[in-house]
């Protein structure tokens, strides 16, 4: 770690380091300004014609001489980094060979950091009544009653009130509003954690223990909290952050999606009786900046929010939950690229603080991990109450008598139609956004791409569109062959989720039918509100992709059918068996979480596949050994390291080039034990128009890869127009 030596102030007009956001690569010297400032300060220095906003990251580097130094131009009024937020960063970057300035722009992504002051001028009622009343000062006047006396700005009055901004200021100029400075950021109302939670069973009650003994402790540790779906986990380690907040400590949750969040702040304010601190791409800018401030200066409790959450400004950090730690949204796949659950480990390492990853179907990473010794481990083995884990069976679709252009078998229509009748809801799930994956000419056999990517354009009939998965780009649905010309011979191919629907629709004519699929809505927002309808019994039949698989609690489900388990167990994905484990579990787990028992019916190509029947049969702890078994044989995570590497560029061929010199020259990579494989185009070759080629290095386990890799890379000078990304640990390999 630098700056052991480093001074903790820096008096006026000595020299010290600043780190910006700007790619620049490395610290700059500026001197101190006026009344000098402390390490970790955000400051505003000159860079060029502009200015920007930085951290005084350490001492001087001492390469520029101390006269042409220019001086920092303000200190911003923002707590300063701590020195282990400082530290976390720079381990980050390390790990995953991100430059240092581009781990600032993720810790700093807050509205007017450099700008705006720290209060901002609110209204209040006075006891002085205006002089006339009008039908529009009434109106204002009753906004403020509404709101219990908070102060309100200007802005905020005039559209509560529905009346011109003229209205508000005759008001304040007559004296029946008065003007008063205010933080501009508000503190959040305190959650109490002495305030009683449920009874716990025995069996949570015990984990709830442990985890809150680990949290008093004030020392590190991560603890797998592994529970059949429906066990309570949320409700334990709803009791470990009381500990932590008792403690006077912050906590972290991190949760997968968006739209979970809603029911979670519920559970929350139930508990603590009030809402934490959200931090996500959801929340208004003013949240955004009122909780990134309030974590700096400690004043937020509690945070609930998405994997950047990690690197808000905490001053005393004793608790991170990963939920649902198995999910792979948690790997940030653009920009920086890092494993929020791998990180969230690093910074809890740091600074003294425990993690939980809660899951039912853990990642075979943290399974493994758990076994090693690495990771404590608690098991909740029954759900809460009276309620039991649905029964799992499959249906084998060679079996089905199955019309073509239809997916839901027989069996399975049978069982859904028994539900209804029973007035209960029941789950179609399928992984496949859109109504039709592919676009075939029946004359020719021609498949409609994407112009930019080597993708295949998928049909959504909802956008009335066809949409290209890879790139987001959109093309009218064509009437003509674009290769032959032959006229309304296109047909979709293969079912997604609105053509289940369609299906549905048909089968079931008098039922609700409500579609879960993330593209069909254009907020968070809606989405979420589309879950609580769900929740709340308004749709007989729910048709999702996997946004439904994870942890909602839908009282009404007893039936969930799975309408394809074998896809997605053919690729040739390292975690593929892994994924559709976690995934048909996961899902199933929706049904049954009431008081009325669930099922799950699983239709299938291969019910003898070893998934399938570990799917079926519960048996985990034999799959996830059967899973880490395979993977140890082959070397590979977690029994060893990977490091993607891909090359983006305009023409195929200069990305290839480069790719073979760098096979070629390996010694550093063969230094450690590690092998590089390819160049080879990526599966998919084209993406926005850039040609991708990849190469793949492995390495054993605990070698010092990151630090082979830079000296492998080190020599080799980038080409102008190519771009290389380096991606330690990679979830995905597209
Ligand atoms: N001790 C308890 N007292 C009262 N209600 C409980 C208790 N434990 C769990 N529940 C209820 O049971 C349901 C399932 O609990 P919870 O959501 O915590 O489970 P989970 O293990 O997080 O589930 P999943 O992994 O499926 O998301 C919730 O409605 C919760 O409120
Ligand atoms: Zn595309």
């Amino acid at each position: 770690m630098q700056d052991t030596q480093a001074p903790e102030f820096f008096d006026e007009g000595t020299p010290c380091g600043v780190l910006t956001a700007e790619p620049l690569g490395r610290v700059l010297d500026y001197l101190a300004p006026e009344g000098g400032a402390w390490i970790g300060a955000f400051v505003e220095v000159p860079l060029g014609p502009r200015r920007v906003v930085g951290v005084i990251w350490g001492a001087s580097e001492g390469s520029f001489p101390i006269v042409k130094l220019r001086a920092i131009i303000r200190v911003l009024d923002a707590v300063p980094m701590g020195a282990e937020l400082r530290a976390f960063l720079a381990r980050v970057a390390e790990y995953t060979l991100t430059p240092l300035p581009a781990m600032l722009r993720l810790a700093t992504r807050v509205p007017d950091l450099g700008s705006g002051p720290a209060t901002r001028k609110l209204l209040f009622r006075s006891d002085t009544p205006p002089a006339r009343m009008t039908e529009a000062r009434e109106k204002v006047l009753a906004v403020f009653d509404g709101f219990g006396g908070a102060g309100l700005t200007p802005g905020e009055v005039a559209q509560a009130a529905g009346v011109s901004s003229g209205v508000v200021r005759a008001l304040v100029k007559s004296g029946a509003l008065l003007e008063r400075e205010a933080l501009r950021d508000q503190p959040y109302p305190r959650l109490d954690p002495a305030r009683e939670g449920p009874n716990l069973t025995p069996d949570q009650a015990r984990a709830a223990a442990v985890l809150a003994t680990g949290v008093q402790s004030g020392a590190y540790g991560t603890t797998l909290l592994k529970g059949v779906t429906g066990s309570g986990k949320t409700e334990v380690y709803l009791e470990a952050i009381a500990a932590c907040l008792t403690q006077g400590r912050q906590a972290l949750v991190l949760l997968p999606e968006i739209a979970l969040t809603s029911e979670f702040l519920t559970r929350v304010e139930e508990r603590f009786g009030a809402r934490p601190a959200e931090w996500h791409s959801g929340v208004t800018l003013s949240e955004r900046r009122r909780c990134w401030h309030m974590v700096g200066q400690g004043e937020a409790q509690l945070v609930v929010g998405a994997r950047s959450a990690l690197f808000l400004p905490f001053r005393d950090l004793g608790l991170i939950v990963v939920d649902e730690e198995h999910d792979s949204s948690y790997k940030q796949e653009e920009g920086v690229l890092y494993n929020a659950r791998d990180m969230a480990v690093l910074r809890a390492a740091m600074s003294g603080a425990q993690v939980i990853l809660a899951s039912a179907t853990p990642s075979l990473e943290t399974w493994a991990n758990a076994r090693a010794g690495k990771y404590a481990r608690l098991d909740l083995t029954a759900r809460f109450g009276p309620n039991t884990l649905p029964e799992m069976r499959a249906i084998d679709l060679r079996a089905e008598e199955l019309p073509s252009g239809r997916w839901v078998s027989p069996t399975l229509q049978r069982a859904v139609t028994a539900r209804l009748a029973a007035g209960e809801q029941a789950l179609l799930f399928l992984n496949r956004r859109g109504y039709a994956p592919l676009t075939i000419c029946r004359a020719c056999g021609h498949q409609v791409e994407c112009s930019d990517c080597d993708a295949r354009m998928v049909e959504h009939r909802f956008l009335k569109r066809l949409v290209c998965h890879q790139c987001g780009a959109t093309a009218p649905i064509p009437a003509t062959c674009p290769a032959c010309g032959a006229e309304d011979r296109l047909a979709p191919v293969g079912p997604g989720v609105e053509r289940l629907e369609e299906e549905a629709r048909a089968l079931w004519p008098d039922a609700r039918v409500a579609v879960l699929s993330s593209d069909l809505f254009g907020s968070a927002r809606a989405l979420k509100d589309q879950i609580a309808v769900i929740a709340g019994g308004e749709a007989d039949i729910i048709i999702g992709t996997q946004i439904v698989a994870k942890g909602h609690n839908f009282p009404n489900l007893t039936l969930v059918g799975v309408i394809d388990a074998d896809l997605g167990l053919s690729g040739s994905d390292l975690r593929a068996a892994e994924r559709v484990f976690q995934l048909v579990r996961q899902v199933s787990g929706r049904a049954g979480r009431a008081d009325k028992p669930g099922r799950a019916l699983v239709q299938t190509c291969q019910p003898e596949h070893p998934v399938i029947r570990a799917i079926l049969s519960g048996e985990e702890e034999a799959f996830w050994q059967s899973e880490s078994a395979q993977r140890e044989a082959l070397r590979m995570p977690p029994h060893g390291r990977l490091a993607g590497i891909v090359i983006a560029a305009p023409t195929l061929e200069p990305a290839f080039e480069l790719g073979t010199r760098l096979a070629r020259a390996d010694a550093p990579l063969r230094a450690i034990g590690a092998q590089v494989f390819g160049p080879a185009p990526a599966p998919i070759a084209r993406i926005r128009g850039m040609h991708r080629v990849r190469l793949l290095v492995k390495a054993p386990k605990g070698a010092p890869l990151q630090g082979a890799i830079k000296t492998w890379l080190k020599p080799h000078k980038l080409p102008r127009g190519l771009r290389l990304s380096v991606d330690i640990d990679p979830q995905s390999f597209y």
